[in-house]
């Protein structure tokens, strides 16, 4: 096989030597190339060879689609730019829109659709609370003015919304209009992918076909991806169907029920629970569901198509659990603290929750002091963020100290014993690892220390947060109580940890809530010694109260089970303090390209 593929490379090298020799695009040898590929392909086993032989082709596709595809497209339908495209999706034109907006209710409209697509722009948050506070802007000015392309988002919510208040006729209803509006997104997408068949050329081209046959594979997961996000909304179509069968059931519609069942048969055929559904509107109608069901008129689906999507949506649910879960991670909480001196002081039980622990008496009040100064000398000497205003609220202030900078300021005194004592991160590692009975290793992955300061005299009437509701390994979403595993979230993380260093202050409580970031599920008061330990995945959406007076400082530690995976390249220090110095952490910066390389080369 290899060998094939390698003479596959040769042809291939050869035809770009003749390439550059006649300076034409398309020779016989690309069709060659492109069939030996196919026949590869076609075999049981593949080879890096074939991927690369396939990525050529599909690059050239790439390059011709962009560069024929000019002088044949209409107007108004010309490529664009990756960049351009990225701009667009992102919706950052509107966030210069509201900028230059003269009428204030344009400008509220403009804020409200970049919003929608970036729900954590804190500016925009800001901006648009103070349109809400103008006169002559209205609750009806602050429009979506990319929605005509996400109508069926709009039904998707609505559906919900109706399942949410048992309303099921109403529900069964917009289900039904939501698949029938993505399915023509879905078939309105694809349209565009073929304006560039104009061309005779592209019949002769079988790059190009590829390509076209990449675009109209695309169209499954840009319908399925919210505006805003990265990640398409695993298994859309079914999904919807799924609602629409329970809908369709629980408002009587036994027959509709029918029809859409064997509709989502046709994606899962042998779902044991469809299959068993079945069999029971069988029992139920007296084997007489052949008739009832034999068009599925109701949801207008052509086989062919329906076919289409389901190789789509199956592979590219395969593809998101292996990115996202690369073995599984399963903790489980209850397990010993040993550690002496140190209790469990509220567990899933009392945090109403899973996966969370308050463990009290990790550090005494001597060794919080010395952190604390810690901070106080890499905060007079300026660090990063001193003095700044928090990146989550206006009426606090945000120091923050990388370890990095911790060893900088410190020198090796506080190196060794300040870093390592004190903030007693090995320890954490050990109790939390531990208590949750965690089934890997447990590397450290990150770790700061946040002080957050109220700023005096702007505290009155304060609604806001010190740190609005989250989770650290995914972006959620209260709407839709989704949580989206993709960046800029660091989904790497397994573990969180927050280590308290004192209590003189007001406000401030960590708390935990539902998916829906509203109903809080438990309350933290934080104080030195007092560590806070949760699973950094949904199941645990938190944030931390305004703090009203004075500094609250904490050390929050996040750990991963990978242990390739760091967003601080400072983590070796942290693990193996006593034997590192100074000198070994340059040492260190000078090895990381060469891991990074080495990372590359053996994925
Ligand atoms: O400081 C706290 O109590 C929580 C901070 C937090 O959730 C975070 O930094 O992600
Ligand atoms: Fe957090």
């Amino acid at each position: 096989m290899c060998k094939i593929g390698f003479f596959v490379f040769c042809c291939r090298l050869l035809a770009v030597l003749k390439i550059k020799m006649y300076k034409i695009y398309a020779t016989g040898w690309d069709l060659i190339v492109f069939s030996m590929v196919c026949v590869l392909l076609d075999s049981e086993q593949g080879t890096m060879w074939d991927l690369w032989a396939l990525d050529w082709v599909h690059q050239k596709a790439e390059c011709l689609r962009f560069c024929i595809g000019r002088s044949v497209t209409h107007v108004g339908q010309l490529p664009v730019s990756a960049d351009i495209e990225y701009e667009f999706g992102t919706r950052n034109p509107y966030n210069f829109l509201q900028v230059t907006y003269y009428k204030l209710q344009r400008a509220a409209s403009a804020a409200h659709t970049y919003f929608v697509a970036n729900p954590s722009h804190l500016e925009m948050r800001n901006n648009i609370e103070k349109y809400r506070r103008m006169d002559g802007v209205t609750d009806e000015d602050f429009q979506d003015r990319e929605s005509h392309n996400e109508k069926h988002w709009v039904l998707y919510d609505a559906a919900l919304q109706l399942e949410a208040n048992s309303e099921w006729k109403q529900a069964a209803e917009k289900w039904k209009a939501c698949v029938n509006e993505t399915l023509q997104q879905t078939e309105e997408c694809r349209v565009q992918c073929e304006v560039s068949q104009l061309s005779p050329v592209f019949v002769f081209c079988p790059a190009l076909s590829l390509s076209l046959l990449s675009c109209r594979q695309s169209c499954v997961t840009q319908v399925a991806t919210r505006p805003g996000r990265i990640s398409a909304q695993e298994d859309f179509l079914p999904t919807q169907l799924e609602h629409l069968h329970i809908a369709q059931f629980k408002a009587g519609d036994i027959s509709g029920a029918l029809q859409t069942l064997r509709s989502l048969l046709l994606f899962y055929p042998s779902d044991k629970d469809s299959l068993d559904n079945l069999q029971l509107y069988h029992e139920t109608l007296g084997g007489d569901t052949e008739s009832q069901s034999a068009q599925p008129a109701q949801v207008p689906f052509k086989p062919l198509k329906v076919h289409y999507i389901k190789i789509t949506t199956v592979v590219s649910k395969q593809v998101t659990h292996l990115l996202s879960y690369p073995f599984l991670f399963v903790l489980s909480a209850g397990g010993p603290v040993p550690q002496v001196g140190v209790t469990i002081t509220m567990d899933d039980e009392m945090l109403n929750g899973t996966n969370r622990v308050v463990l009290d008496g990790v550090m005494t009040e001597k060794e919080c002091d010395r952190i604390l100064q810690l901070a106080s000398v890499a905060g007079s000497l300026g660090d990063g963020y001193r003095g700044r205003r928090s990146p989550h609220t206006p009426h606090e202030t945000f120091e923050g100290l990388t370890v990095l900078r911790a060893v900088k300021v410190g020198g090796n005194d506080i190196t060794e014993a300040g870093l390592r004592d004190a903030l007693s991160s090995i320890s954490v590692r050990t109790v939390l690892h531990s208590y949750f009975r965690s089934p890997s290793g447990l590397f450290i992955t990150f770790t700061h220390l946040v002080c957050r300061t109220a700023v005096t005299d702007d505290q009155k009437g304060r609604l806001d947060l010190s740190h609005p509701v989250h989770v650290d390994n995914c972006l959620l979403e209260p709407e839709t109580k989704q949580c989206w595993k993709e960046p800029p979230a660091f989904t790497h993380r397994d573990l969180s940890a927050i280590l308290y260093l004192n209590d003189d202050f007001d406000g401030g409580e960590l708390f935990f809530t539902n998916r829906d970031a509203k109903t809080v599920t438990a309350r933290v008061k934080p104080s030195c010694g007092r560590l806070v330990g949760f699973s950094s995945g949904p199941v645990n959406p938190h944030g931390v109260t305004a703090v009203t007076r004075g500094r609250r400082c904490a050390l929050a530690l996040w750990f991963t089970k990978e242990k390739r995976v760091v967003d601080d390249v400072m983590i070796p220090v942290l693990d193996n303090m006593s034997s590192w110095g100074t000198m070994q952490i340059w040492w260190l910066f000078a090895c990381f390209p060469i891991y990074c390389a080495w990372s590359v080369v053996m994925p």
